[in-house]
């Protein structure tokens, strides 16, 4: 079979969260595919105009507006008739539950992405998971869902996707670690002095990525790759032990497996989320790409570094999260998606985000073995304490109390 054959059916795909930036990539792949992957259900939060475009370009079966406010004052005039309207999450649970869908793309950003995983995961499908957050919150439900439905969870992040593929290479009794790399984000060669003074503008700045403005940030903090270890750790069993971070500028090893043997598989490509977002849904077939591939005709330089866990105090709280398991990711998910934002708005400082987490985690009272209803209390908790712990900390700033720390 050539090996630019495309899936030999025609997939239907939900794509929850579709107009942001795994989202666009998604329609891209799936024009790309000449057919092989249609629209069947699109969702969007707020951009419910980009929302009303996609369905006038794809008229996919569903679209569901998760806004349920602001989906009863937008004019729907223009939908075409065979596009039914859904809204909120019950919405979103529809359609990724919808018998006739066979890939689920969950690309909504946040804990708010849980709902529509669920209920994908629930229901058998195959997931192309670019919401990281579902494993952060409740990784351990997520896998044992998945086992008892027979829903595949594909990575769609792009080091869990280069994991997934070296891990192929050996079996994976034969793992020694894998080793994640970080493109070490905007402030990599930052002062502590320097790092008190960034903005948001700044933060926003990646260096090799073009994504959405929670997971740039989470990118600058280095939070991103604390998600990614408590990620790895849910989609291929692995101990805290076996999982390592380094520092990589360009972004181009996506990331490496190593083997007991000493040899080290590592997964390369330019930095475009086409190509990990199409594998999620073709694998095990591979098919051609709209993104580019590496020009090897052209030099180019790797270099790799060891991160700096003092000045990027956030990376530390992957590892603790993977041993210390319960209801730690779900608060610490929480917390983090509360200062970003807060960060974002020009409310908090880059250094205090850390803090948030640190102290939110430090005063949550730790579970085991929450269930998801559980999990979810504890998120909304996690929030208010954090809008708490900032409003706490700013008062103190006027008196010079939080600046100076
Ligand atoms: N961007 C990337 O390259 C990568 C992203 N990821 C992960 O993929 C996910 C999406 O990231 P990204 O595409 O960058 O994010 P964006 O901010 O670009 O897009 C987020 C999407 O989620 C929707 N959304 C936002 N809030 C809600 C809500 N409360 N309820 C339902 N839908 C909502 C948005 O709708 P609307 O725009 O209409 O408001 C939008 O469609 C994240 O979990 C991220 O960590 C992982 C690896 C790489
Ligand atoms: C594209 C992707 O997978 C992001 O998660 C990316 O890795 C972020 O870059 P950092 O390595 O800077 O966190
Ligand atoms: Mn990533």
């Amino acid at each position: 079979m050539p090996s630019s054959s495309s899936p030999t059916s025609r997939q239907s795909v939900v794509v929850l969260g579709a107009t942001g930036s795994i989202g666009r990539s998604t329609l891209d792949v799936i024009r790309a595919s000449d057919g092989a992957f249609v629209p069947f259900a699109l969702s969007a939060h707020g951009r419910l105009e980009e929302l009303l475009a996609a369905a006038i370009q794809y008229r996919p079966r569903y679209i569901v507006a998760s806004d349920e406010a602001l989906a009863a004052k937008f004019d729907w005039s223009q939908l075409p008739a065979e596009t039914k309207l859904l809204t909120g999450t019950s919405g979103l649970q529809e359609v990724s539950s919808h018998q006739e869908a066979d890939i689920v793309v969950s690309a909504i950003v946040g804990r708010a992405g849980l709902e529509g995983t669920f209920a994908a995961i629930a229901a058998g499908k195959r997931v192309a998971l670019a919401n990281k957050e579902t494993l952060v919150v409740a990784g351990h439900l997520a896998t044992q869902m998945a086992a008892e439905s027979g829903a595949e969870i594909l990575p769609v992040d792009s080091e869990h996707s280069a994991i997934f593929q070296a891990l192929k290479s050996g079996r994976n009794s034969d793992v020694k670690r894998v080793i994640l790399t970080a493109s070490g984000g905007p402030f990599r060669k930052f002062s502590p002095e320097q790092l008190l003074k960034v903005t948001a503008e700044e933060a926003l700045d990646h260096p090799t990525w073009k994504m959405g403005p929670k997971i740039t940030v989470d990118s600058a903090t280095m939070m991103n790759k604390a998600l990614e270890i408590i990620e790895a750790k849910w989609l291929f069993d692995l101990s805290v032990e076996q999982i390592e971070v380094v520092v990589h500028p360009q972004s181009i090893v996506h990331s490496l497996v190593e083997f007991v043997d000493g040899s080290v598989v590592a997964q390369m490509s330019p930095p475009d989320m086409r190509m990990p977002i199409q594998l999620a849904m073709t694998y095990p077939q591979r098919t051609e790409c709209p993104a580019k591939a590496l020009d090897m005709t052209q030099a180019f330089s790797l270099e790799f570094e060891p991160p700096d866990y003092e000045r990027f105090p956030a990376l530390k709280l992957g590892k603790e999260v993977v041993q210390r398991g319960g209801t730690t990711g779900a608060v610490l998910n929480a917390a983090n998606e509360v200062a970003v934002q807060r960060f974002l708005e020009g409310k908090i400082r880059f250094v205090d985000i850390y803090r948030v987490c640190r102290a939110i985690l430090d005063e949550h009272p730790f579970e085991l073995s929450p269930d998801l209803n559980r999990l979810l209390e504890l998120d909304a908790w996690a929030r208010e304490e954090s809008d708490k712990w900032i409003t706490c900390c700013l008062q103190q700033a006027k008196d010079q109390a939080c600046s100076n720390t």
